[in-house]
């Protein structure tokens, strides 16, 4: 039998290779979070992701854009460990997904909340699970609901809310465990502009106070460029990385950023890459 690897993890002076990856390395890029090496997936025969290497920065938003179809969806679960991958590593600063606070928000905030459950049910819910005393689950609320300024009436069921107040209440569900970890599949694509807006401004604003690594998969290239760091833009199948532009205006973002010079010129870029990735 072989030994299994116990060595704390450590960063790395270099990228660790795909060859090394699949032999148990544990190490890791400074200011790296999440390590992707030599994955793979198949839906049947036909593979989405080839010996796919990334890595994603730690306390940054990274937004993956890509044409209809190129696996963004798929990318994100396997990294937030909900779909197995057929080969390959992905670490978490060394650690796994298992052993890393992960929170996730769905596109279908229907599906997600709880309907029998109050709007302030559904946020507490994941906070039994964490073994923390009473006193610090109230203060994590408390932060909470500090840093969202929620004017809503949280004693409210999910059916008596608008689609964009239940999407604020998974949202608030995922952040209360304080997740090292933030992934978000279309959170905001169903919700009308105001909401959108104010989902933007508090989410940006907690994301980037509290440092959150997050991905973020978005079909609105203007939202994209808006939230990220970095800008991940993915081939066609099988999955590359075609470009990862950064982008480093300052916060907060608002409307107001996506007239200026920057926002253009990097949304400009993404766009070119991507339209000849859908050429191809
Ligand atoms: N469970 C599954 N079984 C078979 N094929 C699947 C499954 N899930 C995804 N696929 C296929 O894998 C590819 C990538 O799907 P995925 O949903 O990750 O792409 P996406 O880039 O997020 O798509 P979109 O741009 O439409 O949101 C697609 O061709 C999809 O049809």
């Amino acid at each position: 039998m072989r030994a299994m690897d116990v060595s704390p993890p450590r960063a790395a002076p270099a990228h660790a290779t795909a060859a090394e990856a699949a032999a148990g390395h544990r190490w890791f890029a400074p200011g790296t979070h999440i390590t992707i090496r030599g994955l793979t997936k198949r839906f049947g025969d036909a593979a989405v992701y080839e010996n796919f290497d990334l890595d994603i920065p730690h306390g940054k938003i990274t937004s993956v854009f890509g044409p209809n179809g190129c696996g963004k969806s798929t990318l994100i679960n396997m990294i937030a460990g909900i779909l197995p991958h057929d080969g390959g590593q992905i670490l978490f600063e060394g650690k796994t997904a298992r052993e890393t606070r992960i929170g996730y928000v769905f596109q279908n905030y229907r599906e997600a909340v709880f309907p029998w459950m109050r709007a302030i049910d559904n946020i507490r819910y994941p906070l039994q699970y964490l073994g923390l005393s009473k006193a610090e689950r109230e203060a994590r609320m408390d932060r909470l609901m500090a840093d969202f300024d929620v004017k809503l009436d949280l004693s409210r069921y999910p059916y008596q809310m608008s689609g964009g107040q239940q999407q604020l209440v998974s949202i608030m569900r995922a952040l209360v465990v304080e997740p090292e970890v933030l992934f978000l599949d279309e959170p905001f694509s169903a919700l009308d502009y105001e909401m959108v807006m104010f989902l933007r401004e508090r989410l940006q604003k907690v994301l980037v106070g509290r440092k959150v690594t997050t991905l973020l998969v978005s079909h609105d290239l203007d939202e994209a460029v808006l939230l990220a760091d970095h800008v991940l833009l993915l081939t066609k199948r099988p999955t590359q990385v075609a470009d990862n532009l950064p982008f480093d205006a300052p916060r907060p973002r608002t409307a107001a950023t996506t007239v200026t010079p920057e926002f253009i010129d990097v949304k400009t870029r993404a766009l070119e890459i991507f339209q000849r990735e859908v050429r191809k």
